[in-house]
């Protein structure tokens, strides 16, 4: 890139949102969601169980049509794109990290193998090669070189996560959608994991989607901050804004409730 071009591209949104809308039937899904995310920006979009984060995600991901609305991922539109495009850009520039790691790993093939596999999906072809990225990766995420052969269900759930992550990262992805990325794991796991994921976002200027019910989660890892509640927007803005002085009474309840835990 010329340094204008690279002017220009932090003058421009990553990913623009505009009248995202999702049914399911006669149920909403999501309903009328509009956003900008920059580079290098964390969002993270809260609310309850079934407010309509996840099929958000999963709608901003590729991985359902919604049915109206539009999303531009820098001059593309990803609704209009072939399927093929798509599947590239996920495999090249996007990332997408699932709750449950066990469902998105290859639980018969190593350590290494989950991680330089993505190397090789995307034309990595020197096993040396690989299998260094690979070492350096599982280092990146804290799990041990002399674990590399070893398959994910001889880990734990910590580490399988991490796992998960090096494998999303190792293609050098610029935005990355995280689903729950700390739910189910042991409070002191988590703790860890968060600590890690802030330091990778903040090294490698990662531009993140992430969804979750924990406020910690947020608190910690996201600049800005969208509420949802029934599939909707209720509320958006910096993150420590919103937490700290909430305006809509659905955010003050989703604050307050934490409080007293
Ligand atoms: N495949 C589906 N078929 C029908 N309705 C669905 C489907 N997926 C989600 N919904 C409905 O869409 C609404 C939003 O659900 P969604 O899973 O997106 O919420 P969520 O905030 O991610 O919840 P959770 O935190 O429990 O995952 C809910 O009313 C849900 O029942």
């Amino acid at each position: 890139m010329t340094v204008m071009e690279n002017i220009s591209a932090l003058n421009t949104p990553l990913l623009q949102v505009d009248g995202l809308t999702k049914r399911y039937g006669a149920r909403i899904g999501c309903a009328d969601v509009s956003f900008d995310l920059w580079p290098g920006e964390v969002l993270g979009i809260v609310g309850e169980s079934g407010s309509g984060k996840s099929t958000l995600l999963s709608c901003l991901a590729g991985h359902q049509t919604p049915d109206l609305g539009r999303v531009r991922y820098e001059d593309r539109d990803v609704l209009a794109m072939a399927e093929t495009e798509r599947r590239r850009l996920s495999r090249t520039d996007w990332a997408y990290v699932h709750q449950n790691p066990r469902d998105w790993l290859r639980m018969g093939v190593s350590a290494g193998g989950n991680v330089g596999e993505r190397l090789m999906a995307i034309g990595g072809r020197h096993y040396g090669q690989i299998r260094e990225t690979a070492t350096d990766w599982l280092g990146r995420v804290e799990i041990a070189s002399d674990r590399i052969d070893d398959r994910p269900s001889a880990f734990s759930g910590g580490m399988q996560q991490r796992l998960q992550i090096a494998r999303n990262l190792v293609t050098s992805p610029r935005l990355v959608f995280m689903d729950e990325p700390t739910g189910g794991l042991d409070v002191s796991v988590q703790a860890r994991l968060l600590d890690l994921l802030r330091g990778l976002v903040r090294d490698l200027g990662l531009s993140v989607i992430i969804v979750t019910h924990d406020l910690a989660v947020v608190r910690l890892l996201a600049h800005r901050l969208m509420v949802m509640k029934s599939g909707r927007v209720v509320e958006q803005g910096l993150t420590d804004q919103v937490l700290d002085d909430p305006q809509h009474a659905y955010t003050q309840l989703l604050v307050s409730s934490v409080l007293q835990v």
